[in-house]
């Protein structure tokens, strides 16, 4: 594994610079945003000199700003980068062995590293000589530290997409965004290694109620919430799907605390899977005049798309829409921005997958709340307050489980004021979606705000964007005998 060296990684003055390995910060003190990691073990090979600065290989950096919270877990601190890479297999999904094995590549804190911990005194920087931003952050919600994304990353995000969207407004109330891929293969595979070796990770359990009915949600996927900074999104969701029985079923992303017609870019990085959507049933009692957004007067799927109200889409368009469902392949570097009606009408999902490209996957949703009882509620389900407290696991490089590094306590909303520090990389997107002039991202919120973007309908009645590709839909028949509609390139592997 190459070494990662960076010069700049600034140790602070000296009133403040001796490095201990026996930090005694509760969890419940919160470390102080965009600070620099204060409890650091440095060993003597892993410092050098730049520009009168010393500066540390971040390889030998053992960082301890995240204490262990309880004796028996002391094992949870984490080498950043160890030099091996692992070879033993992943864990089921949904295991429930919690006693983790030191491994290579993820590596634990022992005895022998602890005493070669020495006390380093940092030269104050000179006055021609501005500070560097901190490479890594904290936040009161984050386990430990999280890295900044490395440079080559970040530039790389900056000239995305790779390839212009194609614009999917033709079925009843959908609007997508479908960019395939939005991000270069080199790097999409770069930032999801990042992310997965970077990331806390929870697993996801819960009860829900659909339909008026109660289900045990035992989804085994990984998930971290991260706030971001931002005027638009202020924060993401990170998905991890273990392997191709990790799945999220049918749902919609319409939650109340979102904005009314949320966009939700959402992107894929390292294994393939299938993004399979269908329009929200037609209530069986629901006649054609009761059903929003359904026209009162058409009820034939040949009906005329004009801009005026006739043209709401017919019962017989929604009732084809509900049962076909539309499936993308999600390679790494995929985008799909879901926006305008689509939440409020359409589910998505991700079904469980056998075969080729099944490894693990890391899915990115980007959203905006609204409300911090929404980044709580996000909290509760996908970082684990009371619903499981499996623990906040890591993982490596190559996908292997490797390191429980806590377990999860009071989770307090920060609200949106912190700059995580991969949001670093977020601020990058949506810069590449403004160029991009997709309008949501960039409209202040105002709940009288104008329609953010014209709605499908008016879409398709303008001649649409020269960047944008023409709309390509393949229609075929699966090989199961439900029809699906593929979008793109079609899936190596039906689910
Ligand atoms: O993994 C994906 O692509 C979708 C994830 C998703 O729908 C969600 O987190 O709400
Ligand atoms: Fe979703």
């Amino acid at each position: 594994m190459s070494k990662r060296t960076l010069d700049s990684f600034l140790l602070p003055p000296p009133s403040s610079s001796s490095y201990s390995a026996n930090s005694k910060r509760t969890k419940r003190d919160p470390p102080n945003p965009r600070s620099a990691p204060k409890h650091a073990v440095v060993s003597k090979s892993s410092t050098r000199k730049s520009n009168g600065i010393e500066v540390v290989d971040l390889d030998k950096v053992i960082d301890l700003e995240t204490p262990s919270p309880s004796p028996q877990l002391s094992a949870s601190v984490i080498v950043l980068d160890g030099e091996e890479a692992g070879t033993s297999s992943l864990h089921a999904a949904g295991e429930e062995n919690h006693e983790e094995e030191p491994r290579q590549g993820c590596k634990t804190l022992d005895t022998e590293k602890q005493q070669q911990t020495l006390n380093i005194t940092a030269q104050p920087p000179s006055f021609d000589t501005p500070p560097p931003p901190p490479l890594q952050d904290t936040h009161i919600n984050y386990p430990f530290p999280i890295p900044h994304l490395p440079p080559q990353i970040s530039s790389s995000i900056t000239s995305a997409p790779v390839k212009q969207p194609t614009t999917l407004t033709h079925l009843p109330h959908l609007d997508l965004l479908h960019f395939e891929p939005y991000l270069d293969a080199k790097t999409s595979r770069e930032y999801g290694e990042f992310l997965r070796r970077e990331l806390p990770f929870y697993r996801v359990e819960y009860k829900l109620t659909r339909f008026g009915k109660v289900t045990d949600i035992k989804t085994p996927r990984y998930t971290s919430v991260e706030i971001a900074t931002g005027t638009t999104y202020n924060y993401a969701l990170v998905n991890y799907y273990s392997t191709g029985s990790d799945s999220i079923s049918y749902h919609s992303d319409d939650e109340h605390f979102l904005e009314k017609q949320p966009a939700i870019a959402s992107f894929s990085f390292l294994g393939v899977r299938d993004f399979v959507m269908k329009h929200k049933p037609v209530p069986a009692a629901s006649s054609k005049s009761t059903l929003p957004g359904v026209s009162s007067s058409s009820t034939t799927a040949t009906a005329s798309r004009t801009e005026n109200d006739d043209d709401a889409p017919s019962l017989a368009e929604i009732t084809k829409a509900a049962t076909t469902p539309l499936k993308f392949s999600l390679r790494p570097g995929t985008l799909i921005l879901m926006r305008g009606p689509t939440q409020s009408h359409w589910l998505h999902s991700i079904p469980k997958r056998a075969g080729d490209g099944a490894g693990g996957r890391i899915n990115i949703t980007f959203r905006r709340n609204m409300t911090p009882a929404g980044t709580e509620n996000y909290y509760r389900y996908n970082v684990g307050v009371g619903v499981g407290g499996d623990g906040v696991w890591k993982w490596d490089e190559r996908g292997e489980r490797c390191g429980c590094v806590g377990r999860v306590g009071t989770v307090v909303s920060g609200g949106s004021s912190s700059l995580g520090e991969w949001a670093l990389g977020f601020v990058l997107d949506v810069g590449a979606y403004q160029r991009l002039k997709v309008q949501p991202l960039a409209r202040p919120h105002t709940s009288n705000a104008p329609p953010p973007y014209p709605s499908p309908r008016k879409q398709m009645s303008n001649a649409p964007p020269p960047a944008l590709n023409t709309m390509r839909i393949n229609k075929h028949r699966s090989s199961t005998r439900r029809e699906e509609q593929v979008v793109g390139n079609p899936s190596p592997t039906a689910h």
